[in-house]
């Protein structure tokens, strides 16, 4: 008898409320986060506390209130509706759907029993990262790890390291992307943009940069671009190390300076748009490019809930079951 399967979606999390007090709560956990920032430990704890958990959270929840849909944040908005498209395609089959995030709710152990209640055996564990980083898929899987410490047993599992060259998932980019051109008319030039890391966990064998590298060569290819009309760059760069290059704002701002005309803005390493889309990449990002003197701007939102989006990641499930 084949044991019944079920998937955990997990992406990062996000505060709960666009208040300092919530901003600071999740910024607490996720910068507290060996994976995430790796100075030594004292030196992170003093300046964390001491300096960053007393400014940012009121700076950035101003951010978050300027997104914030009726049902909460973007970010979790997005991956309830994915995770409900993605049970409905996996129906047929039987294979219940749940969400975690790495960071505060719904958290990995909620998740775990109710896969378990649903009488699931073997999970096919699947982080919305296209691209495989210690920053954000080894914290998702550490995450995972210490919850299933306090379980009774450990299920079958299966994880889903990256899917940064799937080819389904190259076709529903470049599907995103021909869509949104058939209906606002196509921009001079194309800016794939991927949230950055230090470029020091690059040389110390980080595979992230290098995967997004291959995910914006691979859709540049399937769109038929030539390599004038399209450019990759790095975004949401933090605290005061040198991250991978180009930078999204500082190629932005060239591009502006140059008066060049129309930009559509992409950003292939979110599986669903959030603040470093809605709010960094189609509000900040984009004044910086017109006040530097670039004629247009348009961001083309992340693949989110979509259909085609779905399909693929039903796609990528399947090819992952185990075998009976
Ligand atoms: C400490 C530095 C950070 C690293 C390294 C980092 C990697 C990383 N992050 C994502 C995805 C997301 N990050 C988001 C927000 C966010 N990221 C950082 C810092 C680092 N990220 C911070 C401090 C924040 C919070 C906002 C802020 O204070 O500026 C989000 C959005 C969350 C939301 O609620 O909408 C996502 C998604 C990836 C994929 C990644 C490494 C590859
Ligand atoms: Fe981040
Ligand atoms: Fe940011």
């Amino acid at each position: 008898m084949s044991k019944k399967v079920g998937v955990l979606l997990i992406n990062l999390g996000t505060p709960e409320q666009p208040t300092a007090q919530s901003v600071r709560q999740f910024l607490a956990e996720f910068l507290s986060d060996r994976r995430v920032v790796d100075i030594p430990k004292v030196l992170w704890m003093i300046i964390l506390h001491g300096v960053i958990l007393r400014i940012r959270p009121k700076k950035v929840a101003k951010l978050y209130q300027s997104i914030w849909f009726d049902d909460g944040s973007p970010l979790m908005h997005y991956s309830r509706k994915q995770q409900q498209a993605l049970q409905q395609a996996l129906a047929d089959q039987d294979i219940p759907v749940e969400l975690a995030m790495t960071y505060g709710k719904p958290s990995m152990t909620d998740a775990g029993k109710s896969l378990a209640k649903q009488g699931v055996e073997h999970i096919i564990v699947l982080p919305l990262y296209p691209q495989n980083s210690r920053t954000s898929t080894a914290a998702a899987f550490d995450s995972l790890a210490r919850s299933l410490g306090k379980c009774p047993h450990v299920p079958g599992l299966t994880w889903v390291s990256d899917y940064h060259d799937h080819p389904g998932y190259i076709a529903a980019l470049a599907q995103s992307v021909e869509q949104y051109w058939q209906q606002y008319g196509k921009g001079d030039h194309l800016l794939m943009s991927f949230h950055g890391i230090p470029q020091r966990l690059e040389r110390i064998g980080d595979p992230y940069p290098k995967q997004c590298r291959t995910t914006a060569k691979l859709l540049a290819e399937k769109l038929g671009l030539e390599d004038h009309q399209w450019q990759k760059a790095f975004q949401s760069r933090f605290g005061r190390e040198e991250w991978v290059k180009p930078y999204t704002d500082e190629t932005l701002e060239d591009w502006g300076k140059k008066g060049m005309g129309r930009v559509d803005v992409i950003a292939p390493s979110f599986s669903v748009d959030c603040l470093e889309t809605l709010e960094e990449i189609q509000i900040q990002n984009q004044e910086i490019y017109l006040e530097a003197g670039g004629k247009d701007y348009h961001y083309i939102p992340a693949l989110n809930a979509e259909p085609d989006h779905i399909e693929f990641l039903a796609s990528l499930v399947k090819e992952y079951l185990p075998a009976k």
